[in-house]
């Protein structure tokens, strides 16, 4: 199971000896993160990052070892955006030139760049954003400028004291004309003293949600006051400005200058299942650990794990971690032919990649936020303590719904690609992940089959339930959105339903690829099956927790629902014997998990004890400021026989 989950023996190897790594180095120790201030915060931070750098350097590590170093060090940091951002920015939207030139200087770290998108009034509305850039022809230069308080960058990761330079995202202006927003190489620092550059006004924003969590990452503001730069310094693959002031779109769309959004989003959607998968593995060994109740002749109390309603909650999100990972392992396969077929300038499925990772990063976000929470409830009183670990991989973790892309943005986008479909049905067959609407008057027409719960395994039943359900929800919204003499308006109008119908068309996609999963070979005894078992959890699950869309698309019937129920219920006693394999099989050391509540060993009264004692707080019997505030209350002589 663990080369299933790892996705190759190679990569389970590969993943292990880095997590290994940095589980034995005492440089990369996460317990006191909670309790150090700000500046110590930063400064562990960035002694991290660079303990990390020399044995990547010293080891000669590989892109895909440094990548997992990175990921098992477990802590946001400037790395993620110079790597996860800046560079593949550069990558996408550079020309040869750009890239021979900026590349390097990144790779080696030579530079350090974050990707400067967001501003204090615009995040959302990319074209909205304020920030300027006026070529100046005599000069051969573009101006940079923050024209208004709202156009401060504001939220970019990594921008606030760590960043030498930034691609900054600004509207283009040549001749007095706007021709959209581009991105822009942007040195901010001197690479001497590291002091801001003149006319760069730069720093952090402030503390965030958590302690320790995401303050470890210095999110920045920055303005710019009339900054020149080189008219190179432009990323120039999809439009270009010549030296005469000319603009010129390529044939290339403009929303490659989205590309690294669409690449972090596709990478958002592994990490959820990464992350999902963490929380999950603390909560099932922990639930296997914890007895409470139902101890019979003085007999041991009932594992908390073999409560109905403890395995209703938690092994739903077991499946979701697995149907995570490998609906992100085919979004990666998606983008990687997308990415293949820009490079021969074929835009096709461009839409396609577009609508798929801004909706599965909007579905995965959602559902491993919420998970965690779930999880840390799963945990009792002790999930809320630090030491249990979900808390802060909760506060780190959230704003994922935010970042790449507020979720319910994401999946308006999702929204007007398959209302586009749904439109163009009469003349156009859909393909890809919409092909099923190809299939929409038999969508319409048939209902559900099952008769039995049994009738539940059966995997064309599970698809069918979902396609039909996905294109009933949409035809519906397309139907309404007919009666709107603007477009525009009834989409606004209609934006809730459109919203529902399109998790509809991306909970279909993850269903459908976890059952496409399951037709290929699969290695170890037994794998195949214990992943069928949670495939179905997964989807009747979905099914249980939506059953209103089945019923009011009239799919299902009451009757064909409440045997979907009791087919969980039996689903779940089949997870009960496989839960904590199943989560072994994540190969998570107890560094990278972080939680006295997961430990591997179980071994979780004895150190949650022995972790109570090195709190700060307990350094004295007697706190600091009893004397000064308590003692005098308890010592004082209250003449009022009220008090
Ligand atoms: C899409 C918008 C919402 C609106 O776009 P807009 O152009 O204004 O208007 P529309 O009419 O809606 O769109 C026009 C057409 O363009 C199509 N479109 C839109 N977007 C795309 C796209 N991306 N690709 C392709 N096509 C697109 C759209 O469908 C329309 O087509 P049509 O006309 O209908 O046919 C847009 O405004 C938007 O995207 N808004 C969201 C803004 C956003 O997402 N901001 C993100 C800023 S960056 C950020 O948040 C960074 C966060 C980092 C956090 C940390 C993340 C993890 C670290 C990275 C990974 C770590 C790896 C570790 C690496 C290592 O260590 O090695
Ligand atoms: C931890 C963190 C790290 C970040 N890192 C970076 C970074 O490195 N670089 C960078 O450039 N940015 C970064 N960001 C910024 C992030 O990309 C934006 O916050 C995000 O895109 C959301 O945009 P917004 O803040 O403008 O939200 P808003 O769009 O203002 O959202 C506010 C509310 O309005 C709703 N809303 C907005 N538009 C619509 C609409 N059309 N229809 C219906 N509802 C709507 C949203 O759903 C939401 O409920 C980061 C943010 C965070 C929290």
């Amino acid at each position: 199971m663990k080369v299933a989950w790892a996705g190759s023996r190679e990569t389970l190897e590969l993943s292990d000896r880095m997590a290994k790594l940095v589980a034995n180095d005492p440089v990369f120790e996460k317990f006191t993160r909670p309790m150090l201030g700000r500046k110590e915060l930063f400064k562990n931070t960035l002694r991290k990052a660079a303990h990390g750098w020399k044995l990547i350097v010293d080891l000669r590590l590989t892109e895909e070892e440094a990548k997992w170093l990175r990921l098992y060090i477990d802590e946001p940091a400037y790395t993620d955006l110079h790597w996860g951002m800046f560079i593949p920015a550069i990558e996408g939207q550079g020309t040869e030139e750009q890239k021979k030139k900026w590349l390097p200087l990144a790779q080696k770290m030579k530079i350090i760049g974050c990707y400067a998108q967001t501003e204090l009034g615009h995040g959302s509305n990319v074209q909205g954003l304020e920030t300027t850039a006026t070529f100046d022809p005599q000069a051969d230069e573009f101006v940079i400028h923050s024209p208004t308080l709202t156009s401060s960058k504001w939220w970019p990761g990594g921008l606030g004291k760590a960043s030498t330079h930034a691609l900054v995202y600004a509207r283009l202006i040549v001749g007095g004309e706007f021709h959209g927003v581009h991105g822009f190489i942007v040195q901010l620092r001197s690479l001497e003293d590291h002091s801001p550059l003149p006319g760069i006004t730069v720093g952090d924003i402030g503390l965030k949600f958590g302690n320790g969590a995401y303050n470890t990452m210095d999110n920045g503001v920055l303005r710019f006051d009339h900054v020149r730069i080189p008219r190179n310094q432009m990323l120039m693959r999809v439009s270009q400005v010549t030296k005469e002031g000319k603009y010129m779109q390529s044939d290339v769309p403009r929303q490659l200058i989205y590309g690294t959004m669409v690449y972090v989003r596709q990478t958002i959607v592994v990490d959820a299942s990464k992350a999902l998968s963490r929380a999950v593995c603390i909560a099932t060994r922990y639930s296997a650990v914890r007895r409470q109740f139902g101890s019979r002749n003085g007999g041991p109390e009932t594992q908390v794990i073999d409560y109905k309603t403890q395995q209703s909650r938690l092994f739903p999100l077991l499946a979701s971690a697995y149907a995570f990972r490998f609906v992100g392992e085919w979004l990666k396969w998606l983008y990687m032919d997308v990415k293949q077929r820009l490079e021969a300038n074929d835009f096709s499925t461009l839409p396609e990649a577009h609508a798929c990772t801004a909706g599965l990063k909007s579905l995965t976000t959602t559902a491993t936020a919420d998970g965690i929470e779930e999880c840390r409830k799963l945990c009792g009183g002790h999930g809320y303590l630090v030491s249990s670990g979900l808390p802060e991989l909760f506060a780190v973790y959230i704003p994922a719904c935010t970042y790449e892309g507020d979720n319910v943005v994401l999946l308006l986008q999702v929204a007007r690609f398959i209302v586009k479909t749904v439109s163009e049905l009469g003349y156009k067959q859909p393909v890809g992940t919409t092909a099923y609407m190809g299939r929409v008057a038999t969508l319409m027409q048939n209902n559900c089959a099952v008769r039995t719960a049994e009738d539940w395994l059966n995997p064309g039943a599970i698809v069918e339930a979902f396609e039909a359900r996905a294109a009933r929800m949409a035809v519906a919204c397309g139907r309404q959105l007919a009666k709107f003499e603007n477009p525009e308006e009834g989409f606004a109008e209609l934006a809730s339903d459109l919203v529902e119908a399109s998790v509809a068309h991306c909970q279909l996609i993850v269903v459908s690829k976890f059952i496409e999963k399951l037709q290929q070979d699969i290695p170890g005894k037994g794998v195949k099956q214990s992943l069928e078992i949670l495939c179905y959890v997964y989807a009747l699950f979905l099914l249980h927790k939506h059953q209103g869309d089945f019923l009011a698309v009239g799919y299902l019937t009451p009757k064909q629902a409440l045997l979907a129920n009791d087919q969980l219920r039996t689903l779940y006693s089949k997870v009960r014997p496989n839960a904590i394999a199943l989560v072994d099989s994540f190969n998570y050391t107890d560094h990278y998990l972080g939680s006295i509540l997961g430990r591997y060993d179980g071994n979780v009264y004895p150190k949650l004890y022995e972790a109570a004692w090195e709190d700060p707080l307990n350094d004295s019997d007697v706190a600091d400021g009893f004397h000064q505030y308590v003692q005098p209350i308890l010592k004082q002589k209250l003449h009022s026989a009220k008090l």
